[in-house]
């Protein structure tokens, strides 16, 4: 487990990170969400010891990240950018890798690169963005950590090249019970991936959310009325979006009675929607969209 325990920055004059406490369970994958410059790269930064805090701790399997350098060996980030390698060979990187992580596995790493079909070059700045960010990626797991700390990984991607990474994660989470953090200002990338979000502005963590505890807990319909939706059933729901008498809207709560007061309210016609997270971000944050 990774515990980050009140940690706190201050860069220059501004306080980037204030008071940030979370954890992060073995074999999961958490969202760190937020605008540009909300602090996420800072705080994964934190999270691997490259920036030393001001006041707070990390632990990394109860390990103190800062006294202990040992436990780093179990930690690796990936920034937003592989531009500090691009003028090295891939053979070169490879040996840099075996000797910082006594783990770091060849083998495994060919096989990755054989499945996404990345050539061996002599120098990464041949590789395309999509190539060198797989190529980021790939170094990162075959360097086996137990914890994956990703910048904006997918930045710049196409859906193809998207697609492949999330599937790589699922799948590393899966096998090898490595957890991955993400930090993202992207919203709908992580849909199908994260276990926990933590929402991140202005350097304070605003929410935390349990995935599959918010999917049990929202409905989100569309919903057609003879007239108008009914000022009693209104008040039970978050309205998303009206077009005359065509309502989509989200209600919390338990299932049962939803589904009552729905009926109740004697629409014409309606129809569960499927609910995405930007929905429920936008319902469980009185209507502030946190990503752009
Ligand atoms: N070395 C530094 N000195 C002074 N201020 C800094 C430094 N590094 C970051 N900051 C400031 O801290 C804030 C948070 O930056 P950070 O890069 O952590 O945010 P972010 O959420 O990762 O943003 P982005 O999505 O744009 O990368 C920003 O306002 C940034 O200007």
């Amino acid at each position: 487990m990774i515990q980050v325990q009140n940690v706190s920055k201050t860069m220059g004059r501004q306080t980037v990170l204030k008071e940030i406490t979370f954890n992060v369970g073995k074999g999961t994958i958490t969202g760190v969400v937020g605008r540009n410059g909300a602090g996420k790269t800072t705080l994964l930064r934190t999270m691997v010891s490259i920036v030393d805090p001001d006041q707070g701790t990390v632990m990394v399997n109860h390990r103190d990240i800062f006294k202990d350098p040992g436990s780093k060996q179990s930690v690796i980030y990936v920034s937003d950018s592989v531009e500090a390698l691009k003028n090295h060979s891939v053979s070169h990187i490879v040996s840099l890798y075996t000797d910082i992580y006594p783990n770091f596995d060849r083998q495994y790493f060919q096989e990755l690169m054989d499945r996404f079909q990345i050539p061996t070059v002599k120098k990464v700045k041949q590789y395309s963005k999509g190539r060198k960010a797989l190529f980021a990626l790939i170094l990162a797991f075959a360097a086996k950590p137990e914890y994956v700390l990703l910048d904006e990984p997918t930045d710049g991607l196409d859906i193809i090249v998207k697609k492949e990474m999330m599937r790589f994660m699922l799948d590393e989470v899966a096998k090898e019970d490595v957890s991955i953090i993400i930090a993202t200002h992207r919203l709908d990338e992580l849909e199908t991936l994260a276990d926990q979000i933590l929402v991140i502005k202005d350097g304070n963590i605003t929410e935390t959310f349990q995935l599959t505890d918010l999917r049990e807990k929202y409905k989100k319909w569309q919903v057609v009325y003879r007239e108008q939706m009914p000022e009693s059933f209104m008040k039970n729901v978050y309205i998303l979006q009206q077009s005359g008498r065509v309502y989509t809207c989200l209600a919390e709560g338990d299932v049962t009675t939803l589904n009552a007061e729905l009926e109740e309210s004697a629409p014409l016609l309606y129809d569960e929607l499927p609910l995405s997270l930007e929905d429920l971000f936008i319902a469980k944050l009185g209507g502030e969209s946190i990503a752009e």
